[in-house]
């Protein structure tokens, strides 16, 4: 290992976007050097490395490269696309794969992960099929019975995904699903609709101490892509427990210290699990404003061994999206002033100075803290639409 003098550790960042930026923060608050790779230059977290590197994460020999050549204390994954039979070569030679390279290949593949919450752990979830052709898609179908939900078993952010409400509609579901799957196997899911009343993503701390939870965090999402997050999510002790007692189940059988967001979806009482991430997880992004230990910095301090304390909430919060609508790579911001003076409680922003846009991309995000989650959502949606992004 060859941290430079003056660092307390070397972390490989993999992917470098609007999470991996606010990580690095926390990271090198705590004395660690980062460097932040992904496949494209001036990515977000880049700014803020102390170094980076330009390859596909989905590129094996350049990831294996690059960890060579840094010889980094930490392998910290921050996209879900990586070659991770590379991380478990490196993991089995030594190397510290956060949280773990198990974790990383089970959650990069739907159907992995299904098997160890449903199957291995028992966890309450959508009934589901797999499927890899029309034929056993329609099948699929027959079981889950309509609306369901067809997402590539590879893929994240919403893409491939669509619900299905008539028969007519599976063949350009699968179609879909296959055109926009990530890697190379033509494989999707096909999930009962469960008609929730709210979602929830319970970020969950697994550190040296033990595993803990920040309170939930409530969100709404479009495309399959989230669009507005609160905290404290309102829910009964008992669901609140109960998806506790699932996320630690999880966390635990996939192992390594960092933070998860681990997704339920809850019906009344029932609380059904959906999906978590082994990293920082996009609806936290309200933590910015909420907590006094953002989920940036719970990682950084799992990850680094440093103990993790029980997390002070600052009081409710939620956070808006500011997307892009077009391509573009020639624009700029304005509005910002207007946003941050919007009243009614304390409004931040972060504008993650991503190099391009593209339709749906986010670019930012508006925060708010006020009196209750209702207000704070007002607030930073208002916000939100207030930051305008000017195409030249
Ligand atoms: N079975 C389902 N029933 C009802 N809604 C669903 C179902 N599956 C997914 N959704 C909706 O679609 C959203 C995205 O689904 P999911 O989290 O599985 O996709 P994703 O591509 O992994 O998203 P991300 O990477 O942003 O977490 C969910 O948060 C939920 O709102
Ligand atoms: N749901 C996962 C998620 O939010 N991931 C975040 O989005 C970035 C990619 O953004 P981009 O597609 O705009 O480059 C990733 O690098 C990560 O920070
Ligand atoms: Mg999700």
């Amino acid at each position: 290992m060859t941290t430079p003098a003056g660092h307390t550790a070397t972390i490989l960042l993999l992917g470098s976007g609007e999470l991996g930026r606010e990580f690095v923060i926390s990271a090198k608050r705590l004395g660690a050097r980062v460097i932040a790779c992904d496949a494209y230059a001036n990515a977000p977290a880049m700014q803020v490395a102390d170094a980076c590197e330009v390859f596909s994460m989905l590129d094996g020999e350049a990831l294996a490269a690059a960890i060579r050549q840094h010889a980094p204390d930490f392998v910290v994954p921050e996209v879900e696309a990586i070659r991770t039979e590379v991380l478990a070569e490196f993991e089995a030679a030594g190397t510290n794969v956060v949280p773990s390279a198990r974790a990383t290949i089970m959650t990069m593949n739907r159907d992995r992960i299904r098997e160890v919450a449903a199957v291995e752990l028992g966890l309450r979830t959508s009934r589901y099929r797999y499927a890899e052709s029309l034929a056993e898609v329609e099948a699929a179908v027959a079981h889950t019975g309509l609306p369901c939900v067809i997402k590539p078993v590879m893929s994240s952010s919403g893409k491939g995904q669509s619900t299905v409400r008539e028969a007519g509609a599976v063949e350009a579901a699968w179609d879909y699903a296959v055109a926009n799957m990530r890697g190379d196997r033509a494989r999707v899911i096909v999930e009962e609709f469960i008609p929730f009343d709210y979602e929830i993503t319970l970020l969950t701390v697994r550190s040296r101490e033990g595993v803990t939870f920040c309170p939930p965090i409530g969100h709404r999402q479009e495309r399959g892509d989230y669009q507005e997050s609160w905290q404290p999510a309102a829910m009964s002790a008992q669901a609140l427990a109960d998806a506790q007692a699932m996320a630690r189940k999880v966390v635990d059988n996939l192992g390594g210290y960092g933070l998860f967001g681990v997704e339920f979806f809850v019906r009344g009482e029932d609380v059904i699990f959906s999906e978590l991430s082994p990293r920082p997880h996009d609806t936290g992004m309200v933590t910015l404003i909420s907590q006094n230990l953002t989920e940036f910095d719970l990682h950084a301090r799992a990850v680094l061994g440093l103990p993790v304390p029980a997390v002070e909430l600052y009081g409710p919060a939620a956070s808006a999206v500011i997307l892009a609508d077009r391509d573009s790579s020639a624009f700029g911001f304005s509005g910002q002033a207007d946003a941050l003076a919007t009243p009614g409680g304390a409004v931040d922003l972060r504008i993650f100075a991503k190099p391009t846009t593209r339709p749906y991309r986010r670019m930012g995000v508006a925060l708010a803290r006020a009196g209750d989650t209702d207000e704070a959502r007002r607030i930073a949606a208002e916000a939100a639409g207030k930051v305008r992004i000017d195409y030249r």
